[in-house]
């Protein structure tokens, strides 16, 4: 199936919005995770997303310096943020690639911007560039990913059921219908 360029989603937020963590727990976004990375988004322009992430001693590999374990993380976390918000669709991760350009100091600020590159059916590609410490400085690490469109099924049949039991009492458990960014 051909690539085609990813149209964004009319309902999709605007460009300057920011946008809230999509789920409490999770560990990318969410602020009931300590040690999660906290990673804050905003909408920007052409089909673009805008990530930071404040890299803590919580995230160390090497002394002083982030693991490229959680940095992968947060690039799957800024593109999923990027597929998720833009398109409007629930979409999974099926592969992520990663290149580490630089050591990333705890201290620093990771400004993750990603972009949609095209969409094939049910697969949707994306890329992020992560600058150090500024949105114009130097790229420490670059990332792509491939993800793939699923139903709410996913989501409901492969969760544990302590889970969904948490999102029904949060009333987020409707059949079809979660909300995109709650
Ligand atoms: C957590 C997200 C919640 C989303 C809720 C909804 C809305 C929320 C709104 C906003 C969200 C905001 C932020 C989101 C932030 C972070 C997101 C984090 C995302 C994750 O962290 S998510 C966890 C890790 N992720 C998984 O847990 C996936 C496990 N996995 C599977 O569940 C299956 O594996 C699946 C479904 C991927 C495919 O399975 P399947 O049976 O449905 O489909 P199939 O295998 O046919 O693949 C269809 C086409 O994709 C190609 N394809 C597949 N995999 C490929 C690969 N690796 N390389 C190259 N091509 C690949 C095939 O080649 C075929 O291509 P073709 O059509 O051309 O043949």
């Amino acid at each position: 199936m051909d690539t085609e360029a990813a149209v964004v989603h009319p309902d999709a937020p605007a460009p300057g919005s920011e946008l809230a963590m999509h789920y409490k727990e999770c560990f990318g976004c969410g602020d009931e995770q300590e040690a999660g990375l906290h990673l804050r988004s905003t909408v920007g322009e052409k089909s673009s997303v805008h990530s930071r992430f404040l890299v803590t001693t919580a995230h160390q590999g090497a002394p002083g310096l982030a693991h490229g374990g959680l940095l992968a993380c947060a690039f799957d976390e800024a593109l999923g943020a990027c597929v998720g918000n833009l398109l409007r669709r629930p979409a999974v991760t099926g592969k992520l690639e990663t290149d580490f350009l630089r050591p990333v100091p705890v201290g620093s600020t990771l400004f993750i911007a990603a972009h949609l590159d095209g969409v094939a059916g049910r697969k949707i590609y994306v890329s992020a560039d992560g600058h150090l410490d500024a949105a114009d400085g130097p790229v420490a690490v670059r990332a792509r990913g491939l993800f793939v469109t699923v139903g709410f099924e996913h989501f409901r049949s492969h969760a544990g059921q302590e889970s969904l039991d948490k999102l029904k009492a949060a009333g987020r458990a409707r059949q079809n219908d979660w909300d995109i960014n709650p």
